[in-house]
């Protein structure tokens, strides 16, 4: 293996500037926090003794800002030590000699994840440039769909035609659908050639063939989830055998489903996986994808191994991370590993499958290794281990295998491991390894961000909470990492606060913020300039644009007020025992007059009132005490010093809420905000000025 010192198969080099400029923006950042800190802890003190003023408003302002400034500082740990990776997939071993990958997809409902779709990403990975005897893919339905079924077949058809065609001609878009709609521009390759035009011709009619039949049976009925059936496996194995070309193997798991057993989502559904492969082709790679995350680089594979095959990394390396990425519009995806590596073989850990103990083994003779057919008894010992009851009284799910604990499985199964002395890569290749299709519409983003933010702060709130679990198993600035992640969403308390106290006081002629020309004020000044300064150069690093500053803070704000607050208390109650765990898949449905709103920037609110409500109220009440500021400061000048920071905070959410303004006074069409939920908003901002006034005044 060529895998001297001076020939390595990847380098890690450290982004030194852009430490310099992270880690004095931490130290000033801090200096300023503390000074902000003594001036509410000062004006509090005196404001309780004097009983001039109310304190509350400050109180409440105060706890808001120390929890802002706590995620704060955990956020910080990502940017404590930025690093590039680069990788030399040309100095990897020759093909014989690299080691076996399955690639698990993973789909749910046929309706929201549309089968073509799901092939396209089946394709994609069956066209990965990596020996094809050592590739595997396996797509788990728990849509438990006969149509996705025999799209499948379909798929394995034209993937006879198309693998061969990427292979002659070197192409680079791997993925049907996106080589085809002409996104991926990178594709000159041999275009005068003669030859390769009528190819191109060809396979183009055999796509549009393929997709129509497969758009057809997905328009039947009987493209339905199916939540009670028993498990199906088929491994479409003679196609491999008897054929010229040579096509990774294909595999078709849908694991029984029973309305009365609990399926543990995703978790369930890879678990699954894991135990079916381990049998059929028993790789020690995984490759995991979700089933709108085509490959879109056909050597992400082998970039991988550029970690995996590093002898000094190697025995501790658990998986290598590639950021998500999407096609429609931008975030990571998993290639999980040598989880298996870490199984005891236990029956009561593992369940009572002998062949799946056996194949725990390293001299353990895969199934369908090398050109053996498989064995009826085989293929039902594999339907063993996809059925609902195997999990019952192992250890699957909580020592084994992917984490039940949280619908975030990734997120808290990667805990684990970590906390387990394993570790990860995280790369970033100049191609996007894999492209996913990203929410398009309010509803959709709020409904995930509400899942995401329910798994985050489950395990937050839980003895899994990486500050005290993960304290004592991992690096202390991972453990920060997690912690920012499984506790960011509690900062709606501090969001709620700030859309609503300081403008609540306005109203009330009660001042929270330091007068402009008190030198506290600049503490102020310079948080708020240098945190969005550093927020658009992190953009700007990664080559967005400057519009995409307005967008996350926008999306942040939206998302704190709702998903956030909704998704923090369904984990409260889930932990009371009062509401049970639940996974929506996103919707990966094309809906064009959806695309284009969304390819225009324009918002589209039809969402329920659950979110629309508690979004236009605030905008309401801050377009409220803007305009009473204004006046205020225009006709009492005296005023201005006072009040100018809290006229200036309404401004700010009211120019980031604009859209949602617009929504409700200036928009006519269908995604508009309807007359009736700006009628409850209005409803509600009145409660809050009441409610409020008790509050602020008290
Ligand atoms: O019961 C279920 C529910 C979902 N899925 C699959 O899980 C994947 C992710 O679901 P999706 O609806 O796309 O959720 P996202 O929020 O877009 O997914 C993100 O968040 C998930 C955790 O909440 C991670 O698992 C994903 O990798 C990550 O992309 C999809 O392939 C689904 O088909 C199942 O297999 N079984
Ligand atoms: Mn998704």
């Amino acid at each position: 293996m060529m895998n001297s010192s001076s020939h390595p198969l990847h380098l890690c080099h450290l982004k030194k500037s852009n430490l310099i400029i992270n880690r004095l923006y931490i130290l000033f950042h801090s200096i300023a926090l503390i000074l902000l800190f003594s001036f509410r802890i000062s004006s509090i003190l005196t404001l309780f003794h004097s009983k001039n003023q109310p304190f509350i408003p400050h109180l409440l302002i105060f706890i808001s800002e120390l929890t802002l400034s706590f995620i704060w500082i955990l956020s910080q740990s990502f940017l404590w030590r930025p690093v590039t990776r680069t990788v030399f997939p040309e100095r990897l071993p020759g093909d014989d000699q690299l080691p076996p990958i399955d690639v698990f997809i993973c789909t749910a409902d046929p309706r929201a994840e549309p089968p073509l779709g799901v092939m396209n990403t089946v394709i994609s990975a069956m066209a990965l440039n990596y020996p094809a005897e050592k590739l595997s893919v396996y797509l788990s339905d728990d849509g438990g769909c006969p149509v996705t079924l025999e799209a499948m077949r379909e798929a394995l058809k034209f993937a006879k035609m198309w693998v061969p065609f990427c292979n002659k001609y070197g192409v680079k878009t791997i993925c049907p659908e996106a080589y085809f709609s002409g996104r991926e521009v990178d594709d000159e390759v041999m275009v005068d050639s003669y030859e390769f035009g009528a190819e191109q011709h060809r396979i183009k009619e055999e796509y549009e063939s393929f997709a129509r039949k497969v758009t057809k049976i997905s328009e039947s009925e009987t493209c339905i989830s199916n939540k009670d059936h028993s498990a199906v496996v088929e491994v479409m194995v003679e196609e491999r055998t008897h054929d010229q070309v040579k096509m990774p193997l294909l595999v078709y798991v849908s694991r029984e489903k029973r309305t009365s057993h609990p399926h543990h989502f995703k978790d369930g559904a890879l678990n699954a996986l894991l135990r079916v492969s381990n049998l059929l082709s028993n790789s020690p790679y995984i490759l995991g994808l979700d089933c709108d995350m085509y490959c879109n680089d056909k050597n992400s594979a082998r970039q991988a191994m550029c970690f995996h095959l590093d002898p000094n990394l190697s025995p501790s390396l658990a998986f290598v991370q590639f950021p998500q990425t999407f096609h429609n519009a931008s975030k990571h995806d998993i290639y999980e590993s040598t989880l298996r590596c870490t199984f005891k073989e236990l029956k009561q850990c593992f369940g009572t499958s002998n062949e799946f103990i056996r194949s725990l083994y390293k001299k353990y003779n895969a199934k369908l290794d090398g050109e053996k057919d498989l064995f009826d008894e085989s293929l039902q010992e594999t339907k063993h281990l996809a059925s609902c009851e195997y999990e019952d009284g192992t250890k699957w799910g909580n020592e084994v295998g992917f984490r039940y604990f949280s619908v975030a499985e990734d997120f808290f199964t990667s805990i684990i491991i970590h906390c387990r002395h394993w570790f990860s890569v995280y790369h970033i290749p100049s191609r996007p390894s894999f492209m996913g299709s990203c929410t398009t519409n309010l509803n959709d983003l709020l409904i995930q961000g509400t899942r995401w933010s329910a798994g985050l702060v489950e395990v937050g709130l839980s003895r899994f909470c990486p500050l005290i679990y993960g304290a004592s198993r991992m690096p202390i600035l991972q453990s920060f990492c997690y912690a920012w992640l499984a506790l960011f969403p509690t900062c709606f308390i501090s969001l709620w606060i700030l859309a609503t106290i300081p403008s609540l006081s306005l109203l009330n002629e009660i001042t929270v913020y330091p007068k402009v020309t008190n030198p506290f004020f600049l503490v102020f000044l310079y948080v708020f300039v240098l945190s969005n300064l550093q927020h658009i150069r992190e953009i700007h690093s990664t080559g967005a644009s400057l519009h995409e500053w307005k967008h996350e803070q926008r999306v942040w704000m939206m998302k704190a007020i709702t998903s956030h607050l909704y998704g923090s208390t369904h984990a409260i109650m889930e932990k009371l025992g009062v509401k049970e765990a639940n996974f929506l898949p996103t919707n990966k449905v094309i809906n064009e007059d959806e695309v284009k709103l969304h390819q225009m920037g324009i918002y589209n609110f039809q969402t329920s009132r659950m979110f629309l409500v508690p979004l236009c109220s605030l905008v309401t009440l801050n377009v409220l005490a803007f305009v009473v500021g204004i006046f205020r400061m225009v006709f009492h000048k005296e005023f201005i010093d006072e009040i100018f920071t809290q006229t200036f905070l309404s401004f700010y959410i009211v120019l980031m809420g604009y859209p949602v303004l617009e929504g409700m006074m200036l928009r006519k069409d269908k995604g508009r905000i309807a007359p009736t939920v700006s009628c409850y908003s209005l409803i509600f901002s009145v409660f809050i000025l009441s409610f409020g006034k008790l509050l602020v005044t008290y």
